[in-house]
C-alpha cells in the first residue's frame, strides 16, 4: 500500500484510530515518560530549570546544542508571535502587527482591544453657582452596583488576612493627581527616545508597525491578523486569505530579518507549530496550509499550547492555565495527553486587565487627561503602568506615590506623578470578578471564517468546542442542563475514520449558548470545572497541579491570588480536598514563552520524527493526517 494511505485499527485500549503505512505516532505516555527519564534531556526538567542559564550553556554538549537548528517553532498569539530554532534557548518576540499602505484606507486603524470594560455614565460638570447638595443621592448607574460589589469582595478578603484599609484613600489619591504637575525630560536627559515613523514602506511588521507616528494620517491600515484563539475576523472580515498573507508577512520578516532564514531555504526546515487547545479547524487547516504549501516548509507537527507548556515545565500531569492578551484557556494534561473535555476558553485576559486599570485610574483623576487607549503609545503607557504597580497580593493595598512617563511622537517625553491605592489590585481582580466585563461587545463584528466543505468540517468543528467543562459551567448559572444530561451528541468516527454519527451539535444547552456561557466564567470557577470534568476521583490531582502560564501570569501575587480563591470553592464543594497548589513555572523561563520552549524540547525529541506531517502527506491526508499524527485524535 503506498505510504501514507490511512488504514483503520483499534489500540489495545479497544479505541478506534486510523494507523498509517508510515510509522505509526509513538505512544505520547512514553514519549513524555522517556523525556522525563532521558540523561540528555534532564537538562530541561523542573530541577535542572531552576539552575542558571550560563550553567545550561555550560552543560549541553554541542552536538545537543546544533540539535534542532533545522527546526522552527513557531507559536502565534494575539499580541506577540514567538518564534526560534528549537535549538534556540530563547525565542524572538515580536508584536503580531502589520501596518499595510492602503489608498485609500480600506479599513480604519483598528484599536488594539475591543472595548470590553463597562464604564461609568459620564457625570455632568458640577454647577459652582449651586450649593453642593448635602443628600447623599443612591447611584443608579449599573457600574458602580458591580463596581460595588468588586470593592466589597476586596475588602472582606483585607479583612480574612487581618491587613488594614487605608480610610479615605480615595479622595486623598483623587486630591494629588488633580493638582499634577508633569515635568518635561528634556531629549538630551532621555535615553530611551523612540525612533517615530511618519510614512515608510508600505508594509511595516512588529514594533515598526507600532512606531508609526499617526498611521491614519499616512494612510496606513494597522492590524493584528490573530485574535484569541482564531484569525482576527472582527478586524479583516471574514476574508481569511488577507488575514494569512498578514500572518505570512509576519513570519517571513521575523524569519529574514531577526533570524538570517531566506524563503529560498524553507525547503530544508521543518516548522513545530503551537495551537490553541481548543483550536478551530479551519484556524489549523489554513494555517497548516500556509505553512506547507504557500510558504514551502519541508514538514510540519501541530502541538496545543497546555501540552507544551507541561512539557516545558517537566510535568507529566497538570491543570494549565495560560492567561494571555485577549483569551484565557484551560485545560488538563494526563501523561502527555490533553483531556478533550477538559478544555475551556475564556473570552478575557491582559488587555481587560489594562482596560480595567484605565477605567479605574480615571476615577481618581488619572493625571494624563489626553489618554485615547486606541492610540499604541496611550495603549503602552497603560500596559506599563499595569506592570509596574498590579498585583494581586492585597498585602501591597496601600496609598503609594509613582511616576510615569508619556512619550508621545516626535515631542519630548512628560513626566507624570499619581497616587494609586486599591486600583492596583482592583484591576487585575477582573479576571475573577467578570462582572465588568461587556463579553457581548467583545463578540460583535466577528465573522465566521467561510470554506467550501463546510457541512463536514462544521458539526465536527463544534464537537470540538462543546466539552463538558463547559457544560458543567452552566452550574453558576444556577440552571442545570435540562434533566441534568448532557444534551448534545460528539460525533464519532468509525472504521473507516468517517462520521457515522453526525447529529447537529445543540449549541443551546438548557436554553443557554455553553461556549459563549463559558467564555464569560471567573478564572476560578473555570479552572473547578476543568479539573471536575476528569472526574470526581482525578479531579485532584490536577487541582494540586495547576501550572500558571502566558504574559499575565507575570503579575505579582498571582499564585496566591488564584490559589486562595480555587481553595474557597474546593473546600465548600469537596469536603475530602487537599490543598490546593498553583505550580510556578521554572524559575528562568518567561510564562509567556514557556510553551514555546515545550515545543522547543518536544521538536528536538528522537520520537518526533513519527509526528511529522510532509507536503505529500498534505496533500493525501489533509487535516486529518495532522489530527491523527500530532493530536493522536
Ligand atoms: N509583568 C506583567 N504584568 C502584567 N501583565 C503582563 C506582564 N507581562 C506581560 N503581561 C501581559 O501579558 C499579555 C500578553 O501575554 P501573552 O504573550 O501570553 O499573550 P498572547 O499569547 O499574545 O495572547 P493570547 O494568548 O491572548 O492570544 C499582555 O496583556 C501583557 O500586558
Amino acid at each position: 500500500m503506498p505510504r501514507g494511505i490511512p488504514n483503520a485499527r483499534r489500540d489495545e485500549d479497544g479505541l478506534r484510530y486510523t494507523a498509517f503505512h508510515v510509522p505509526m505516532a509513538p505512544n505520547p505516555k512514553h514519549m513524555l515518560s522517556n523525556y522525563l527519564k532521558s540523561e540528555s534531556q534532564s537538562i530541561w526538567t523542573r530541577n535542572a530549570l531552576k539552575k542558571s542559564k550560563a550553567r545550561q550553556d555550560e552543560v549541553v554538549p554541542p552536538q545537543d546544542a546544533r540539535r534542532g537548528s533545522q527546526i522552527i517553532v513557531i507559536h502565534p498569539g494575539s499580541r506577540f508571535l514567538r518564534i526560534g530554532r528549537a535549538s534556540n534557548v530563547f525565542p524572538v518576540v515580536v508584536p503580531n502587527v502589520v501596518a499595510r499602505k492602503m489608498n485609500p484606507v480600506s479599513a480604519a486603524p483598528a484599536p488594539t482591544f475591543v472595548k470590553g470594560i463597562y464604564r461609568p455614565r459620564p457625570v455632568p460638570p458640577e454647577d459652582p453657582t449651586q450649593p453642593t447638595s448635602e443628600v447623599f443621592v443612591v447611584s443608579d448607574d449599573p457600574f458602580d452596583e458591580e463596581m460595588a460589589a468588586v470593592t466589597l469582595s476586596l475588602r472582606d478578603r483585607m479583612r480574612f488576612y487581618k491587613l488594614n484599609i487605608t480610610p479615605n484613600a480615595t479622595n486623598i489619591a483623587k486630591t494629588y493627581n488633580t493638582d499634577y504637575k508633569p515635568e518635561i525630560i528634556a531629549e538630551h536627559n532621555d535615553p530611551y527616545q523612540l525612533e517615530w515613523i511618519k510614512d515608510g514602506e508600505d508594509v511595516l511588521v512588529g514594533e515598526q508597525a507600532l512606531l508609526l507616528a499617526s498611521p491614519q494620517e499616512s494612510g496606513y491600515a494597522v492590524r493584528w491578523p490573530i485574535r484569541g484563539s482564531n484569525f482576527n475576523t472582527r478586524d479583516y472580515g471574514s476574508s481569511v486569505q488577507t488575514i494569512l498573507a498578514d500572518v505570512e508577512t509576519v513570519i517571513a520578516h521575523t524569519l529574514r530579518d531577526r533570524m538570517g532564514i531566506k524563503p529560498r531555504d524553507y525547503k530544508d526546515y521543518s516548522v513545530v507549530l503551537v495551537v490553541p487547545d481548543l483550536y478551530d479547524r479551519p484556524y489549523l487547516r489554513e494555517f497548516a496550509n500556509l505553512l506547507l504549501v504557500t510558504m514551502g516548509f519541508k514538514q510540519l507537527c501541530a502541538q496545543q499550547e497546555s501540552l507544551a507548556a507541561a512539557y516545558g515545565a517537566g510535568l507529566s500531569n497538570a491543570c494549565v492555565v495560560d492567561i494571555g492578551a485577549v483569551k484565557t484557556s484551560v485545560s488538563c494534561v494526563d501523561e502527555g495527553l490533553i483531556i478533550p473535555e477538559t478544555r475551556l476558553n475564556l473570552n478575557m485576559g491582559g488587555d481587560d486587565i489594562t482596560e480595567f486599570l484605565h477605567v479605574l485610574l480615571e476615577r481618581i483623576n488619572f493625571p494624563y487627561r489626553d489618554m485615547d487607549l486606541a492610540r499604541w503609545y496611550d495603549w503602552s503607557v497603560m500596559e506599563e503602568l499595569k506592570s509596574s504597580l498590579c498585583s494581586l497580593s492585597e498585602n501591597d493595598v496601600a496609598l503609594n506615590l509613582h511616576d510615569f512617563v508619556v512619550r508621545k511622537p516626535f515631542k519630548p517625553a512628560e513626566k507624570y506623578p499619581i497616587r494609586v491605592c486599591d486600583e492596583i489590585i482592583l484591576a487585575p481582580m477582573v479576571i475573577f470578578e467578570p462582572r465588568l466585563i461587556q463579553f457581548t461587545k467583545k463578540q460583535e463584528n466577528m465573522h465566521p471564517i467561510s470554506h467550501p466543505d463546510i457541512s463536514d468540517e462544521v458539526l465536527e468543528h463544534h464537537g470540538d468546542q462543546i466539552t463538558k467543562a463547559m457544560t458543567i459551567s452552566t452550574d453558576h448559572l444556577n440552571k442545570p442542563p435540562v434533566d441534568g444530561q448532557i444534551p448534545f451528541e460528539l460525533v464519532q468516527v468509525d472504521e473507516e475514520g468517517k462520521g457515522v454519527k453526525t447529529p447537529v451539535p445543540a449549541k443551546l444547552v438548557g436554553g443557554y449558548d455553553v461556549v459563549f456561557e463559558a467564555s464569560k466564567l471567573p478564572l476560578d470557577v473555570a479552572i473547578f470545572n476543568s479539573a471536575r470534568a476528569t472526574g470526581d476521583e482525578k479531579m485532584h490531582k490536577y487541582l494540586q497541579a495547576v501550572l500558571v502560564i502566558g504574559g499575565s501570569a507575570n503579575i505579582p501575587g498571582m499564585a496566591h491570588g488564584l490559589e486562595s480563591r480555587l481553595q474557597a470553592i474546593t473546600s465548600t464543594i469537596m469536603a475530602d480536598m487537599e490543598k490546593v497548589q498553583i505550580i510556578p513555572p521554572p524559575k528562568e523561563i518567561d510564562p509567556a514563552v514557556l510553551a514555546w520552549k515545550g515545543a522547543a524540547v518536544l521538536g528536538k525529541m528522537d520520537g518526533v520524527s513519527e509526528l511529522w506531517v510532509t507536503q505529500s502527506d498534505w496533500d493525501i491526508l489533509g487535516l486529518r493526517g495532522l489530527k491523527e499524527r500530532c493530536f493522536f485524535l
